[in-house]
């Protein structure tokens, strides 16, 4: 019987595409793999004659299986704020610094949205990747998850144009606002090749340093956060110039001077996260690379260490090999000795690190900072730390009686003291890390006030001068001796004990 009325043909179509729906949902339920891919591709052909709506997938992995998709997480969080308000099942998740949970929609919720008066639906379905259908399968069983868009075919054009691209600003503005800071490391557990497992493991990132905190020279502070922030703002300069958005910085000093502390710091100054890169445990140059193309945008890729975790120098075997007994005699305060036992595990290659600093690798992904740390800066090849890979160098050095101001503000909260004059004149005199200077301003008891902590810093100020000026008259005298009489035996002279601490090692030649 034809239907006689536009009501009764609706109605007639509406009972044809539900029969259709409850017979897919039931094929979808039961049925093998390869016969549910089959059903659903006529279905879908057939549907299309009389279905007035468009569909789009946004899916959580796209084919190269590599990184979750950016999109996939920007319509995630843009459905957490915007849309989830009118969900019924919704997932919870610790959001920023731990303090409240994040709502979103949960599997197989449907939500909907208007947009410049469009209606559309979204719908966060999940199908299962083909190895459950084959038992021998490489790969472990996938669910893959995506969001449907679903929205009526008159709206086309504004919803392709306009409407996905207003998602994407805001999911993405939104997760800027919402992430929780992750500091990642790169397990040595890790098993590859896996389907989609990460080669991070990550915590949340919460160190609490800042610049504002940190004993530096005011005017090397301002120029270092301008630097970063002016990085932070030059999306369009370095498309414009040709240039991948990543920018390297190179931190070296002596120990305790704040290099990691620096990175906190900038990473908290940011908003980035923080990647911290293990090179020792990373088997070879591949590997490196899958670890690059898995870090995210703004964030921050650290080798703490550089000069002790690969033999970068060329002389670092040999070094080792003639410092054995020297290296005893020095005390645990001074610079790192490369760790040997990496060597023998990683097979990561100079040209293989230089490759993963500026290669076309390093280029996906966007927003990154690189930073090396090292004690032993002139030790380093000059081709990793060559301007344009470590675009900035920054020097750590002793605390400064400025410096020193900075952590009585953050450890006593003292802004000025009749005592800072006596600091000042030794603080110029001596050579003292901030991290010594931190120790000794810290109470070691309730009872300590701000005048006991500041004595214990004279006390250890005075140590140190009498330690350096008697380090001093020791080598004078060894050096007027050996002129006197035998020809120059520079092995007998032994240098001041903070010297030790001070100088960095000349390579070997
Ligand atoms: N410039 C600084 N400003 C404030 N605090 C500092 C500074 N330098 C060091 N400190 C304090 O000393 C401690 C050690 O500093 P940090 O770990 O950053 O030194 P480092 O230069 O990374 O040393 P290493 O070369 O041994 O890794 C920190 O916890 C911090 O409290
Ligand atoms: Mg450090």
């Amino acid at each position: 019987m034809m239907p006689s009325t536009m009501a009764e043909m609706w109605t007639t179509m509406g009972s044809t595409i539900a029969s259709f729906m409850f017979v897919w949902a039931i094929v979808r339920q039961y049925c093998p793999y390869e016969l549910r891919r089959c059903f659903e591709k006529y279905t879908h052909r057939f549907m299309g004659y009389f279905y007035p709506y468009i569909r789009i997938s946004i899916h959580e992995f796209s084919g190269d299986r590599l990184k979750r998709s950016e999109a996939y997480a920007a319509v995630e969080a843009y459905l957490s704020t915007n849309t989830s308000k009118s969900a019924k099942r919704l997932k919870a998740e610790m959001g920023k610094d731990s303090r409240n949970l994040i709502l979103s929609m949960d599997e197989y919720e449907r939500v909907t949205d208007e947009f410049q008066g469009a209606k559309v639906w979204w719908v966060l379905s999940k199908s299962l990747s083909p190895s459950r259908s084959m038992s021998m399968s490489y790969y472990p069983e996938q669910e893959k998850k995506f969001y449907k868009l679903t929205f009526h075919k008159r709206h086309r054009d504004m919803i392709t144009a306009s409407y996905l691209e207003h998602v994407l600003k805001e999911g993405k503005e939104i997760r800027v606002r919402n992430r929780q800071r992750k500091l990642y490391t790169n397990s040595p557990g890790y098993k590859w090749p896996s389907y989609k497992q990460t080669m991070w493991s990550h915590i949340v990132f919460e160190h609490p340093a800042t610049f504002e905190t940190m004993a530096l020279e005011p005017e090397k502070k301002q120029e270092i956060i301008e630097d970063l922030l002016t990085f932070s703002k030059s999306k369009d300069f370095y498309a414009r110039i040709g240039k991948a958005w990543k920018r390297g910085y190179l931190l070296y000093g002596p120990p305790g001077t704040g290099k990691s502390t620096m990175i906190a710091a900038m990473a908290n100054l940011l908003n980035y996260d923080v990647y911290d890169l293990e090179l020792t445990a990373v088997k070879d140059n591949t590997e490196l690379r899958k670890l690059l193309i898995e870090t995210t945008s703004k964030s921050i890729i650290v080798i703490e260490d550089i000069d002790c975790s690969l033999d970068l120098t060329g002389q670092r075997k040999k070094k080792a090999e003639k410092s054995g007994s020297e290296d005893e005699s020095k005390s645990n305060k001074e610079r790192k000795e490369p760790k040997e036992e990496g060597h023998s595990s990683s097979k990561v290659t100079l040209s293989g690190l230089l490759n993963f600093i500026d290669g076309l690798w390093s280029s996906c992904g966007g927003e990154r900072l690189i930073v090396f740390t090292t004690n032993y800066v002139e030790k380093l090849d000059p081709a990793l730390i060559r301007r344009g890979r470590m675009d900035k160098h920054i020097e750590l050095s002793y605390c400064s009686f400025k410096g020193f101001k900075v952590l009585a503000k953050n450890y006593l909260n003292l802004a000025t003291h009749e005592m800072f004059d006596t600091i000042k004149r030794l603080i110029e005199e001596v050579k003292i890390t901030p991290a010594d200077v931190a120790e000794n301003l810290m109470p070691k008891s309730p009872m300590d006030d701000p005048e006991k902590c500041l004595s214990n810093l004279i006390q250890a100020l005075e140590e140190a001068k009498k330690e350096e000026d008697e380090a001093a008259a020791v080598a004078n005298k060894v050096a007027e001796e050996s002129m006197g009489t035998e020809p120059t035996k520079e092995d007998d002279i032994q240098p001041p004990s903070q010297e030790v601490n001070k100088d960095i090692e000349k390579p070997d030649t």
